[in-house]
């Protein structure tokens, strides 16, 4: 029997609508999806939307997409979805597969999944760690989840919060970085507008560049730095006492480091 046929997106907000928006993309059918949500204005054409856990049909496999602060709250009133016969896929930030096992004690299998919000156009990484699996049930998990960008299983959950860091939380500094590049360009002089758009192409090429090369990003780098010429004076700037590279180590310890306190609020709740 196929596994992870129709899926329950439990809380379908800023990531879950990403994931969903993705698949369907991707080609899958809505049939596939149920959302439950309680206050989520619409669901794609053709995907159900239920608002209370007493009208979810059947399913094989449940996606939290709720906040992890909710866990306490919420866990309680979806006990009846999580049976024997369904397994558990959670997005939620720091908690880690232990604390999804004892909120839902009766579930095949828990596995933690970490995308990022490219899902919408299939170009997230998508990180997974599992417990409970069977053997054809892994690719299966990861076939789901590929249809969105590129899964890949971490089997050490220690490095799960910095991956996250990395992966889920990515994208918020890369948009950041964008920002900062074009606002420095406009105290610099250039035209906002000019700068916004001049800024935004020029990572989508590089990142897009990097992408297809046969080399490193740091060795591209330094192809874009002419000998003797104007990129390696910029370049020192950032390199100086390893300043951006020390400013991104901050960056992530900090994101991770709210996983992990996450992670312990959820181990406390009843
Ligand atoms: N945003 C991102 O880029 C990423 C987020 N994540 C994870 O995804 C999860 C969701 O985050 P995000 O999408 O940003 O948050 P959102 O607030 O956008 O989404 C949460 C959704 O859950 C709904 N919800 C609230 N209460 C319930 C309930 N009782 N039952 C069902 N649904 C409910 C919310 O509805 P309402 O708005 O009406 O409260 C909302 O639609 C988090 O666990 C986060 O860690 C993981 C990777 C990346
Ligand atoms: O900010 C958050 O907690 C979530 C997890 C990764 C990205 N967004």
């Amino acid at each position: 029997m196929p596994h992870f046929e129709k899926m329950l997106i439990i809380g379908c907000g800023n990531m879950g609508g990403a994931m969903l928006a993705g698949w369907l993309a991707a080609g899958e059918s809505a049939a596939r999806f149920t959302v439950l949500d309680p206050q989520l204005d619409a669901a794609p054409e053709g995907v159900e939307l239920i608002r209370d856990a007493s009208e979810a049909g059947s399913h094989d496999c449940v996606l939290l997409g709720f906040k992890p602060q909710q866990l306490g709250a919420i866990a309680p009133g979806i006990q009846s979805l999580t049976g024997p016969e369904v397994t558990v896929f959670s997005l939620l930030a720091g908690l880690d597969r232990a604390t999804l096992r004892d909120a839902f004690p009766a579930a095949h299998a828990h596995v933690r999944v970490m995308p990022n919000l490219a899902s919408r156009i299939g170009k997230s990484p998508v990180i997974l760690c599992e417990s409970g699996l069977t053997e054809s049930e892994k690719p299966a998990a990861l076939d789901v989840f590929g249809k969105l960008g590129t899964a890949l299983w971490l089997d050490d959950e220690r490095k799960f919060d910095i991956v996250t860091a990395l992966a889920g939380s990515g994208p918020g500094f890369v948009y950041r970085f964008i920002d900062a590049l074009a606002s420095a360009a406009v105290s610099l002089g250039v035209e906002p507008d000019m700068a916004d758009s001049l800024a935004l192409a020029t990572v989508e090429g590089s990142a897009a560049l990097a992408a297809g090369a046969d080399i490193s990003p740091g060795e591209l780098a330094d192809r874009v730095a002419s000998p003797g010429g104007m990129t390696r004076e910029g370049l020192n700037i950032l390199d100086a006492d390893n300043a951006l590279k020390n400013l991104l180590v901050e960056t992530l310890r900090a994101t991770a480091d709210k996983g992990a306190e996450l992670g312990r609020g959820a181990a406390k709740q009843p």
